[in-house]
């Protein structure tokens, strides 16, 4: 009888279709047989667009001296201030030296979270499957993988460690050494936040107080990259902006972080005891703009594991965060950001593809909509992150009034919990011809065909006067404003 030989692709296909049963992708990359990844981690970048270089000699990544904030002479001080601002406003993050952190506490982290990623699958399984932004230990892969399109090179465990502290049990010492690291990295991540007030013109205090740091969020994420067969084909983490104010970010030697500076993607080398600060979405909301949180992303290798370990500095959870009102000027400079608790916009990023900064300019967009015309579907739930106050006009396909039944009041309900104003909905009478009665279900579909008609009249003296109301109320709105500033008190310190 004629014996076969194993036939090479059929033992790839086999591993890359249990990869389902894999909860982590170190699982995956350590299984012996893999050469190549499973589809569903392939990752399409357009070669055409990208650039992917070192910095320029002429135009290098900015470095800051944090020692000159403290034992410099005035004339040092002022001019590190100066430095975070261009830091900050030409390209969203810098380089960190001489701050207060030992670098071996540093070391000792990045050794501490290997260990903890060296766990049995098991045991790290313990702190898996959660899906809430506010649970305060959750380990996973991928970014949230019942949203992603395509599945990333990664693992990760994100930590909320204050303004209560939290960590896993094991491996040993890991609550220790993150407890110890986190009370330092909260400290130089306040002290920068002084600078970079200054550096707005604000009181030294002003991003501490309004963003209500004392009861601040602080969340560690640690990401596992583990080597990848196609590292050209797969993505660590997609191009993003995080939320919070600060990430603080360390590595362990082995680089793949790269940033966007001028449509360009930047390799950042891995550097010993050196903290890469990254401008985060509620800066840029806090300045109005004029920060720019920065788009980054995280690419793989097939040579090594990569560790990086991001240090979150955040406002409250319940803090509304929004444009610093001493940096707005309603007639050069408006609000280019509508107000928005921090937790909902956690919450808005983790049900949000991560891609870009889509969820900032989602909140930027609407944050100056005054008058928001959709026709009925979901996307209208969005009108929560328009400024209070503004208008909301409603279409519907024909048909709907009799099929939507009391599902055509949603938005109405939700406009008025949100503060808004619905004025009212149009109704299609013509489209597709339905051959069964109006009211039969069967019709949605047909009538649902993506079309909706105008009525060019109707449509012109309703938005005028929906136009009409609104500058009338906003102009009111904008003449009760108070603008009186709280006192503040601006001191610094080191450790
Ligand atoms: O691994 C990196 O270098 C980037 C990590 C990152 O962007 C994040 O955790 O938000
Ligand atoms: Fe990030």
């Amino acid at each position: 009888m004629a014996s076969t030989a194993p036939d090479a692709s059929q033992d790839q296909e086999s591993i890359k279709n249990s990869s389902i049963k894999f909860r982590s992708v170190k699982t995956l990359a350590e299984s012996p047989e893999l050469t190549s990844i499973p589809s569903s981690y392939t990752f399409t970048t357009n070669p055409d667009d990208e650039l992917v270089t070192d910095p320029d000699d002429d135009d290098p990544i900015p470095v800051i001296d944090y020692s000159l904030l403290f034992i410099g002479t005035p004339d040092q001080r002022a001019k590190t201030i100066r430095d975070i601002g261009r830091a900050c406003e030409q390209w969203g993050f810098f380089m960190l030296i001489n701050h207060c952190v030992p670098k071996s506490l540093m070391e000792k982290l990045v050794d501490q979270v290997f260990a903890f990623f060296n766990l049995k699958e098991e045991e790290k399984q313990e702190y898996a499957g959660s899906k809430n932004v506010t649970d305060p230990i959750r380990y996973g892969t991928s970014f949230n993988p019942s949203m992603d399109k395509v599945k990333f090179w990664r693992d990760f465990i994100k930590i909320i460690v204050h303004p209560e502290f939290h960590s896993p049990d094991k491996p040993p010492g890991f609550r220790d050494t993150c407890a110890e690291y986190c009370r330092k990295t909260r400290k130089l991540g306040r002290e920068l936040l002084k600078g970079i007030s200054e550096s707005l013109g604000l009181e030294a205090d002003y991003i501490d107080r309004t963003m209500n740091l004392d009861h601040g969020l602080q969340m560690i994420a640690a990401n596992l990259y583990s080597p990848c067969p196609q590292p050209e084909l797969a993505m660590g983490m997609p191009p993003h902006s995080d939320h919070g104010l600060l990430n603080l970010l360390i590595q362990n030697g082995v680089c793949g972080l790269q940033v966007l500076h001028n449509n360009r993607w930047i390799n950042v080398t891995s550097t010993p005891n050196c903290f890469v600060v990254l401008v985060s979405d509620h800066l840029e909301i806090v300045s109005n703009g004029k920060y720019k949180s920065v788009v980054h992303r995280a690419v793989v290798s097939n040579k090594a594991t990569r560790i990086s370990v991001a240090t979150v500095v955040a406002p409250s959870m319940d803090t509304v965060v929004e444009p610093a009102s001493e940096l707005i000027d309603n007639e050069t400079n408006p609000a280019a950001y509508v107000g928005m608790r921090h937790k909902d916009y956690m919450e808005l990023q983790r049900t949000n593809h991560l891609y870009g900064k889509s969820v900032l300019n989602q909140v930027k967009l609407m944050g100056v909509t005054d008058m928001l015309i959709s026709p009925h579907g979901a996307q209208l739930t969005n009108m929560f992150l328009m400024e209070r106050n503004s208008s909301v006009m409603e279409l519907y396909p024909k048909g709907w009034l009799k099929l939507a039944g009391v599902g055509q009041y949603v938005y109405r309900w939700i406009a008025s919990w949100s503060g808004m104003n619905h004025e009212g909905s149009w109704r299609d009478p013509n489209g597709d011809h339905c051959p069964y009665p109006e009211d039969d279900r069967r019709c949605m579909p047909l009538f649902k065909n993506g079309r909706i008609g105008y009525d060019e009249k109707h449509f012109a003296d309703w938005s005028r006067r929906v136009l009409a109301d609104i500058t009338t109320r906003k102009i009111h709105q904008a003449s009760t404003i108070n603008t009186t500033l709280p006192p503040s008190t601006a001191h610094c310190a080191c450790n």
